[in-house]
C-alpha cells in the first residue's frame, strides 16, 4: 500500500475544465511518497481515511482560519536570460528592442558564470512567486542552457528548457549560429538532458521565431521534434512589423501559421507565444493540430505589440495558458499576468462597446434615410452588422488559465494542474493574513471575496509554501 507523506486539512480551491473556480472548505487531502494525491475528501471522512490509508491523525497539518491551498501557477513562456535586464529598456517596439537590448545581452551567455548567476536568481524568484512549472527560453548556448536545466532541477521546479535556435539575424549578426550547428547543438542538448534523467525537467525544441530562422532550420527542427516526440515552443504574430517581415521572408507560405505548420512545428505539444494578430483561419489550424497559445499580456502592452482577444481564442477552442514573457513583460509574477489578462479583456470590451454604439447610430441614420428615400433596392446591405455580446474574462477564468490552462497548454494536465486524485500535488499555500501582507482581511469577509482580493492584491509575501510533486520547495532549504 502507498505510504502517506502529507495530510493537509482546510480550504482548497482549484479549477476543472468545466468550472473556473471551485472552493472546498473543511477538506482533507493526502499525498503519497511519489507526490501524488491519494485522497481529497470532506474532512468528515477523516477517521475513515486514516484507517483506510493507515496514517496517524496526529500527522495532519491543519491550515490557519483564512489560509488556503491553490494549484501551482504555470508560466508557459519566459526568457530566463532576460531576467538580468527585467524592468528596463522597454521604450522600443519588438524588433528594435530585440536588436538594441535583447540580442546584445543574450550574446554574453556563452560565459557559464553569467548564466549560472542569473539562472539561479530567476528560478528562485519564479518559485517564490508561485511558478511551479516554467517553460523557459534560454539562449543559443548549449552548455549554458544545460546549466539552466540543472538549476531548475536542483530547486525542484517543473520545467521545459529550450536552447534557442536561430541561423539568421539581420539586425545583430554576431548573435546566431549556422544551420548545421543549430541542429547539431539541439541534438546534443536533447541528449544531454535525457541522459541526466531529471524527474521533472524536459528539453523543448525552440526555434526563436520565423524571422531569425531559415526554412531549412525550421524543417529540420520539425523533423527532430517528430522523431523524438518533443515539445516545441516559439513566437507567432506578436507585432504587425514582425508579421510583415515573415511574409516577406517566406513568400511561398499562406500566412505565419502556415510557415510553422508546413514544417511540422504545430503539434499537440506546441506552445506559441502571443498570437495577438492571428486570423480566425489560423486559429482553426491551431485547433486542428492541438497547438496552444501562451497569452503574455504584460509584454503585449509593454512593447506596444497588440491586444490578444482571449474570448476569441476560447471560442475557437484553442488551448490557452499564460506567460510572463520576461523581459518583454516586466513582472515575473503570474498574479500580475492574471490582472493584465483581465484588464486587456476589459479594454477590448470597452472598444467593442464604443464600436457597437457607433454602429447603432450609423444604422439608425441609415434606416431613416432608407425610409425617407423609399429606396428598397439592396437597402439591407447598408445596415452594418452588430457585434454579438462580448463577455469580459472573469478573475476566476484568469485563475483557471494560470493553473489548469497552463498545464493543458503544455499537455501535462494529465500529470498536474488541479487537486484531482492521482495527479501530482503542485500547490501553493496562501496566507492572506501574513504580517506584512499587502492587503487587509477584515472580519467575516466571504471566502470568495478574500480569494479575489488575493488574486488582485496579493504577492509573494502571501505565498507561505510552494509544493512541486508533493515536495516543499519554498521556503528554500537552509543550504540552498
Ligand atoms: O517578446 C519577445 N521576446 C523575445 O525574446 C523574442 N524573440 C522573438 N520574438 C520575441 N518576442
Ligand atoms: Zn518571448
Amino acid at each position: 500500500m502507498d505510504t502517506v507523506q502529507h495530510v493537509f486539512k482546510g480550504t482548497f480551491i482549484h479549477s476543472t475544465q468545466r468550472c473556473a473556480m471551485e472552493v472546498f472548505e473543511n477538506h482533507i487531502l493526502g499525498t503519497n511518497s511519489a507526490g501524488k494525491i491519494l485522497f481529497f475528501e470532506d474532512a468528515q471522512q477523516q477517521t475513515k481515511l486514516a484507517q483506510k490509508w493507515a496514517f496517524d491523525e496526529s500527522m495532519i497539518e491543519e491550515l490557519g482560519k483564512n489560509e488556503f491551498f491553490m494549484p501551482g501557477m504555470v508560466d508557459t513562456h519566459i526568457h530566463a536570460p532576460q531576467y538580468s535586464f527585467i524592468g528596463t529598456g522597454m521604450e522600443r517596439p519588438l524588433l528594435e528592442w530585440l536588436e538594441h537590448t535583447t540580442f546584445p545581452i543574450e550574446d554574453t551567455y556563452g560565459d557559464l558564470g553569467t548564466a549560472s548567476n542569473v539562472y539561479n536568481s530567476v528560478v528562485r524568484r519564479t518559485l517564490k512567486n508561485g511558478t511551479t512549472t516554467a517553460c523557459y527560453f534560454a539562449t543559443i548556448h548549449t552548455d549554458a542552457s544545460i546549466v539552466l536545466a540543472d538549476i531548475a532541477s536542483h530547486y525542484g521546479q517543473r520545467a521545459f528548457i529550450g536552447k534557442i535556435c536561430m541561423d539568421s539575424n539581420n539586425t545583430y549578426p554576431q548573435y546566431k549560429e549556422s544551420t548545421e550547428e543549430s541542429i547539431k547543438e539541439t541534438q546534443r542538448f536533447v541528449e544531454a538532458l535525457n541522459k541526466k534523467k531529471y524527474d521533472r525537467v524536459k528539453p523543448i525544441v525552440t526555434p526563436r521565431f520565423a524571422v531569425t530562422c531559415s526554412e531549412k532550420l525550421l524543417n529540420e527542427l520539425g523533423n527532430l521534434a517528430e522523431e523524438h516526440q518533443l515539445h516545441i515552443q516559439s513566437h507567432i504574430s506578436e507585432s504587425l512589423a514582425e508579421i510583415k517581415e515573415v511574409l516577406n521572408q517566406f513568400p511561398n507560405y499562406k500566412n505565419y501559421t502556415d510557415v510553422y505548420d508546413r514544417n511540422k512545428l504545430l503539434t499537440d505539444k506546441t506552445v506559441m507565444a502571443h498570437g495577438c494578430h492571428l486570423s480566425n483561419e489560423e486559429l482553426h489550424v491551431f485547433r486542428e493540430r492541438g497547438a496552444a497559445i501562451s497569452h503574455c499580456p504584460n509584454s503585449n502592452i509593454s512593447l506596444c505589440s497588440g491586444f490578444l482577444d482571449v474570448r476569441n481564442i476560447l471560442k475557437h477552442k484553442v488551448k490557452l495558458g499564460f506567460g510572463t514573457d520576461v523581459a518583454g513583460g516586466y513582472s515575473i509574477s503570474l498574479l500580475d499576468t492574471i490582472r493584465k489578462a483581465v484588464e486587456t479583456s476589459k479594454i477590448l470590451f470597452m472598444e467593442k462597446q464604443k464600436r457597437q454604439k457607433e454602429t447603432n447610430e450609423i444604422n439608425k441614420l441609415q434606416k431613416e434615410k432608407l425610409d425617407t428615400d423609399k429606396v428598397n433596392v439592396n437597402g439591407k446591405d447598408s445596415i452594418l452588422e452588430m457585434e454579438t455580446e462580448y463577455k469580459v474574462l472573469s478573475i476566476e477564468e484568469a485563475f483557471q488559465l494560470a493553473t489548469l490552462g497552463g498545464c493543458e497548454a503544455l499537455s501535462i494536465d494529465h500529470i498536474t494542474g488541479n487537486f484531482e486524485v492521482g495527479k501530482e500535488f503542485d500547490a501553493l499555500l496562501i496566507n492572506p493574513e501574513t504580517t506584512d501582507s499587502p492587503f487587509e482581511v477584515f472580519s467575516n469577509i466571504p471566502k470568495k471575496d478574500m480569494i479575489q482580493r488575493f488574486l488582485y492584491l496579493g504577492d509573494d509575501r502571501n505565498i507561505k509554501a510552494v509544493y512541486v510533486s508533493g515536495r516543499c520547495v519554498v521556503p528554500f532549504p537552509n543550504n540552498s
